[in-house]
């Protein structure tokens, strides 16, 4: 039915279906490269969800898929072409999944591998690039191979060096994250302004950031945790661990959570500790990311299309109470 056709009531409904269905397809494509549907067939809802929210204003909200990052780069920003695609990572949803995982590693010849497992920060991913030490350019993933310059916004956010300890010439991707106290007090303010608020700390630091003023950026309180140098040669470090340090040491912003194990049972433990541990967590996480430590070894079992072989996501159970 056309829009104009519409009742409030049935656009409204029509909207929040709509939502869910984009915002899922979305996901598909943009986290997990792995869409269910053609790209016209996500088009074609992502269009008629547009024209929803322009004929009902008062359906528009920032979690709109049609605001979120990924969705759709937004033409207003300069494209910058990642030298390395920033991949998705694959995940698994329980311990089992996560063990077949580690099998098939060693049925490939990783016998015994050290892992490094990290907390999977619930953000949105960036790369920032330094040129002799100094912050140049900072983009978001974007579909992976493309994603937009928010150098200006990134620069007005405390805990992204300027200046690196080192003069080196490198780029490191991390996650940049609204703290969950930021995110209350946020909301808050927007409801006394009656405006909609943000769904989740994600969101919101993705509206932080994907936006043209870089004023809202710093009115915002946005952090990072840096995690992954492509070029890992430059840093002088052989193991994802002593990588995760070299960052901190350079100046940033790193999560010291994590932890080299090479046994099922530590893995579970550490699951474990954190499945219990994260609502207390002053950030938002959705899971653990387990990596290979050594990094030559992460080299020689490459990627597919998709994602890396040498790391996965185990992402804990949708949480019941609201975060
Ligand atoms: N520690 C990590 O490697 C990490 C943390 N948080 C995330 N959202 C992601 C995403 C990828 Br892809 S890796 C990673």
């Amino acid at each position: 039915k056309p829009v104009e056709q519409l009742t409030i009531e049935e656009a409204t409904h029509e909207v929040k279906s709509l939502s869910l269905q984009v915002e899922q397809w979305g996901r598909e494509y943009y986290e997990n490269d792995n869409p269910s549907v053609e790209d016209y067939v996500y088009d074609q809802a992502y269009q008629r969800l547009v024209s929803l929210e322009k004929a009902f204003p008062e359906l528009q909200s920032p979690d709109s898929p049609t605001q979120q990052v990924g969705a759709a780069t937004i033409s207003d920003f300069a494209k910058v072409e990642h030298p390395n695609p920033m991949l998705s990572m694959g995940d698994v949803f329980s311990v089992a999944e996560l063990i077949e995982f580690n099998d098939r590693l060693q049925r490939n010849g990783v016998d015994h591998p050290e892992y490094n497992l990290e907390l999977k920060i619930d953000g949105l991913a960036v790369s920032l690039m330094y040129e002799n030490g100094k912050f140049v350019q900072g983009s978001t993933r974007g579909d992976g191979r493309i994603g937009e310059d928010i150098t200006k916004n990134l620069k007005k956010i405390k805990s992204i060096p300027r200046t690196l300890s080192q003069p080196l010439t490198i780029e490191v991707r991390g996650e940049c994250y609204m703290p969950k106290e930021a995110f209350a007090k946020l909301n808050e303010q927007r409801e006394l302004q009656g405006l909609t608020v943000f769904a989740n700390p994600r969101n919101a630091a993705a509206g932080s950031l994907r936006q043209l003023d870089p004023q809202v950026t710093a009115d915002r309180e946005l952090s990072t945790f840096i995690y992954y140098v492509p070029d890992y040669q430059t840093l002088g470090v052989t193991t994802q661990s002593a990588a995760l340090l070299k960052l901190a040491e350079l100046g940033f912003n790193v999560n010291l959570n994590n932890q080299v194990v090479d046994s099922q049972a530590e893995i579970e433990a550490y699951i474990n500790e954190y499945t219990k541990k994260r609502n207390d967590l002053e950030y938002g996480i959705d899971g653990i990311v387990e990596k290979v430590n050594d990094l030559a070894l992460q080299e020689e079992l490459g990627s597919t299309v998709k994602v890396p072989r040498w790391e996965i996501a185990y992402k804990f159970p949708p949480e019941e109470a609201a975060t």
